[in-house]
């Protein structure tokens, strides 16, 4: 017999089969959660506790549900620790749902509430009567968060006064660090969990953000605080490579704060991850998956833009969190077949495109001791898939700061410019090449949105382009992110509304019939997209677009329903 415990709607649920756990699971053995007793049967959700009878399961659930993931820790000498499947996930649901650590303001910030985060307005502010720091209400001088700046500041016996608003402001630089800090004498469980975090701190030492951070925080906690005989470099330097390493932003407010969160700062990165994380309105984050994850995989979130070429996702990976990633599209110099970072080879009468010997090149060692050979960029070669001629590394690396030069300098939200840089670099660069696709996903986004009237305004041509632009992206990141929901959900959202259109203008002259087939693909494409931004807060353009495909999906079926029965029936 099965029993389901719903957590809540598309959570994980609990299969306790307990006859098929009795044949399977009888080798490990464990105690009742709940008598203590010996058990044999592991909860399935989770694999990491055990019952001796579905009774004592099920009294223990309330409780245990908190804990209860599909992921275990696991740990190894590539990756650290990392999560791993305990079960086949189905992709779109939840696999963690947690309560941030900590939180604070973002290191370079102007004032912002220290309670809410809110951007603080000259004029508009209430003051903590105990310390002085800046607030948007009484209500935040009061919360929790607040209470380790409070008590320094206190402690210093002197208040603080922030007069400039609107401009990154210094005294903020320390606040998280301090609200780290803190816990060590005040939060012992807590504080020995933030120990337990990576915090790269031999990596980082020497590096220039090290030398930033020792003199705008370190010193500033020693000097401005007088906690020069509180906390020592370590202990200041540490808090600060766990920030960096584990630390979140989070995009609900401008500017953005920053939060710490417990099992989720356990996920590894992949340039094709598996997960997506995302944010409640409260600011807990959900750890989604993006695709179907089968038992014993690794799960994984992508800790830099998917989007961006392999290069500089390798190296944003190894400046910021201090690995080379190898993962499989790394590996592949054609990035999973999609060329994304290839180059139009330029011999005479050939079509092919240059790719690069390899993307695994070493990074790290680079800043500590630069091997002179692996220096020389006219030692590494790009090859052409046709042809086999071989262009330096020097030569393509220029042509890719040009380009990039040209991109830099395009005016902002004119679609003209981007038709006349994708026509142009087409000479140059794989139709799918990075540039190219993200000057084609601006391209598809602002079709229809320079006019009033939107859409109905665009001319055929460029309906078609949107069309074909949209279709493009959408299978690209098939491929190379099936787990960015958020941007799949938004692209299959344009193109949704392209679709419509189509059929609109085409029932013109074709007549009804063609207008309900489209409207009914589109519908098709909306329930996607809404299905992939499910998650996503009103606080978020991704949220407000979840918002707009409920409305009109309502729409749709109305339009549906009433064309379905204006057509003269089949019979
Ligand atoms: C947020 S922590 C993840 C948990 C970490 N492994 C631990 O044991 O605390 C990020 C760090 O994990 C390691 N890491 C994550 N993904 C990796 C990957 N794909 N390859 C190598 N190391 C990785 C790196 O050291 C990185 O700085």
């Amino acid at each position: 017999m099965c029993f389901f415990f719903h957590v809540q709607d598309n959570y994980f649920e609990i299969n306790s089969s307990f006859n098929r756990i009795n044949t399977c699971m009888m080798e490990e053995k464990g105690v009742c959660m709940i008598c203590l007793s010996p058990a044999e049967h592991k909860c399935s959700g989770c694999q990491a506790v055990h019952y001796c009878s579905k009774e004592h399961q099920k009294q223990h659930w309330k409780e245990h549900k908190h804990s209860c993931v599909p992921a275990k820790v696991k740990e190894d000498s590539k990756f650290g620790r990392y999560l791993e499947a305990t079960r086949d996930i189905k992709a779109g649901a939840i696999i963690l749902k947690e309560k941030s650590i900590i939180t604070g303001p973002a290191q370079v910030t102007p004032p912002v509430c220290l309670g809410c985060y809110i951007l603080l307005e000259e004029g508009k502010t209430v003051i903590c009567d105990k310390c002085g720091w800046p607030f948007c209400s009484k209500a935040c001088t009061l919360k929790e968060e607040h209470k380790p700046e409070c008590y320094y500041t206190q402690q210093k016996g002197e208040k603080i006064s922030i007069s400039t608003f609107g401009t990154p402001h210094p005294n903020y630089q320390c606040v998280t660090v301090l609200r780290c800090l803190y816990q060590r004498d005040h939060n012992q469980k807590l504080w020995a969990k933030l120990q337990e975090l990576e915090s790269h701190c031999q990596d980082r030492r020497g590096t220039d953000k090290w030398e930033n951070d020792r003199k705008m925080i370190a010193e500033f906690i020693w000097k401005f605080f007088k906690l020069d005989g509180t906390f020592n470099e370590d202990e200041i330097m540490k808090c600060c490579g766990i920030l960096q390493i584990n630390g979140h932003e989070v995009p609900l407010l401008e500017p953005e704060y920053v939060a710490i969160f417990d099992r989720i700062s356990m996920v590894e990165h992949n340039c094709r991850a598996n997960c997506n994380k995302s944010f409640t309105s409260d600011g807990d984050m959900i750890l989604c998956a993006g695709t179907n994850i089968p038992a014993g995989s690794h799960i994984t979130v992508c800790y830099t833009d998917p989007m961006w070429g392999t290069e500089a996702r390798r190296h944003h990976l190894a400046d910021t969190k201090f690995f080379e990633c190898n993962c499989d599209r790394c590996s592949d110099v054609t990035e999973l077949g999609t060329m994304y970072s290839s180059i139009k080879c330029k011999k005479k009468g050939c079509k092919g495109f240059l790719l690069p010997e390899t993307f695994i090149l070493p990074i790290l060692h680079k800043t500590v001791k630069p091997d002179p050979k692996t220096q020389n960029l006219d030692n590494k070669f790009w090859v052409c898939n046709c042809c086999k001629d071989a262009v330096s590394d020097a030569i393509i690396q220029q042509l890719l700061q040009d380009i990039g030069r040209e991109l830099s300098a395009m005016p902002k939200g004119d679609p003209d410019s981007c038709e006349r840089f994708i026509n142009h670099c087409s000479n140059y660069l794989h139709p799918s090449h990075y540039y190219m696709t993200d000057v084609s996903l601006a391209l598809a986004q602002m079709i229809g949105q320079e006019e009033e009237l939107g859409l109905a305004k665009v001319s055929d041509d460029r309906l078609l382009l949107k069309l074909q632009l949209c279709r493009k992206i959408t299978d690209l990141l098939e491929i190379l992110a099936p787990a960015e929901t958020r941007l799949r959900g938004s692209v299959l959202y344009e193109l949704h509304a392209a679709v419509a259109e189509a059929g609109r203008r085409k029932s013109l002259t074709d007549g009804p019939m063609v207008l309900l087939g489209h409207v009914t693909e589109s519908r098709k494409i909306l329930t996607e997209s809404a299905t992939l931004l499910k998650h996503e807060p009103p606080e978020l353009p991704e949220g407000q677009l979840l918002q707009q495909a409920k409305i009109n999906l309502v729409q749709m079926d109305e339009l549906i329903r009433s064309l379905s029965s204006a057509l003269p029936s089949p019979l």
